[in-house]
């Protein structure tokens, strides 16, 4: 049993700033979008959302669905305004104004699918999104759900590129799920409160370039090499655990919900001034040689204020980095071909 409860990062947000009575200052007037806010992840990530007193208005955009979504979440009693668009024609309306757009838009997996088997599905979705952001509010930081992360991330860079619209300090894949798991499955393992455990997760967010720095958690944690080689795979392969237990009905939602929503509360808090906030993301990097790879980023007003790097690695942990490049370059280089071909 745990000495004392303690909260998770997305519930301390909600409670430390307490969301019902928060004076309507300035600074916490940020307005957000949700893209694919209609979707397994966009409604509970928007419930979320709706919540933060950092967050004064919500804007919901989806291809199908948002009139409904919004007027159901616009009931709760909290000051943040939600505003529903649907369809093309209302894209450009759902990004004005806005400091920070979350993407969790595009078809999700199936038992026996890749990620990457989603890229001719998600890549022209994340395209034209990233394109209305461009035009619309080039300053926005841009979190990125949809997968394949790997080469999301790049499609964007590359239409924000040709738009003179790229800041690569504003623009993140979204890992933060494979820290979430990796921190609970930790906790698991040892008895620890999962709340209170910080294992780095580095690389990519598919399969083997997903790199848990279990010699860097905080606690420090200690496994046998074939405890600590199962506990890397299951943190790797975690989303297909989910994609296999919904059996055809999609992957990881609510637990991505509450990681987005981590993520966002994070950027914004560190926008609004906030020091010393850190959370892992793939963002366009030197670390490696990989084009893009996620390390432990320190957020600032401008979003990636410095980059932490890798950290001293194990061994066993400098191996999985290696295995790892190859992948990433394959997958960076399809997504900028895509939008460069
Ligand atoms: N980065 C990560 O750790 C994770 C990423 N994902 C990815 O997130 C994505 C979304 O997953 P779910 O919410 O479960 O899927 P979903 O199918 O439930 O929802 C996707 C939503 O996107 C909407 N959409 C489709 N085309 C659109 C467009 N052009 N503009 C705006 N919205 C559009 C759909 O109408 C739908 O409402 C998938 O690509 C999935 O693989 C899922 C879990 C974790
Ligand atoms: O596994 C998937 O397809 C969804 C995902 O990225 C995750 O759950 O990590």
């Amino acid at each position: 049993m745990f000495s004392r409860i303690a909260r998770s990062p997305v519930a301390a947000h909600l409670a430390n700033h307490g969301a019902k009575n928060l004076s309507t200052t300035a600074v916490n007037n940020s307005k957000v979008a949700v893209m694919g806010a209609s979707g397994g992840i966009g409604q509970p990530l928007s419930l979320l959302l709706k919540h933060s007193p950092l967050i004064s208005e919500l804007s919901l955009y989806d291809i199908v669905g948002t009139p409904g979504v919004a007027a159901d979440l616009s009931h709760i009693e909290t000051r943040c305004k939600v505003r529903g668009f649907v369809g093309p024609e209302q894209l450009k309306d759902s990004l004005r104004g806005v400091e920070l757009v979350i993407i969790p838009a595009g078809v999700p997996r199936k038992p026996g699918m890749t990620r990457d088997d989603l890229f001719n599905t998600n890549a022209s979705i994340v395209r034209d999104l990233a394109q209305a952001c461009a035009e619309v509010c080039p300053k926005a930081i841009i979190g990125i759900i949809s997968n394949p992360v790997n080469s999301t991330v790049p499609i964007a860079a590359e239409v924000l590129k040709k738009a003179g619209a790229f800041d690569p300090k504003r623009l993140f894949g979204v890992t933060t799920l494979d820290i979430v798991r990796a921190n609970t499955f930790i906790a698991e393992l040892k008895g620890l409160d999962p709340s209170q455990v910080n294992c780095p997760v580095i690389g990519g967010h598919a399969g083997v370039t997903i790199i848990p720095l279990i010699s860097q958690c905080k606690p420090a944690v200690q496994f046998p090499q074939d405890q600590l080689k199962a506990l890397t795979e299951r943190i790797q392969d975690a989303g297909t655990e989910v994609v296999k237990a919904k059996a055809g009905a999609g992957s990881a939602t609510l637990s991505m919900a509450y990681a987005g929503a981590r993520f966002g509360f994070s950027v914004l808090r560190a926008l609004k001034g906030e020091q010393g906030v850190v959370e892992c993301a793939y963002v366009k990097s030197d670390v490696t040689e990989a084009s893009y790879f996620s390390t432990p980023i320190v957020l600032g007003p401008n979003g990636v204020e410095k980059n932490l790097g890798l950290g001293k690695l194990s061994p066993y942990e400098q191996e999985l980095v290696q295995a790892s490049i190859p992948e990433l370059k394959k997958s960076i280089e399809k997504g900028e071909k895509f939008v460069n071909k």
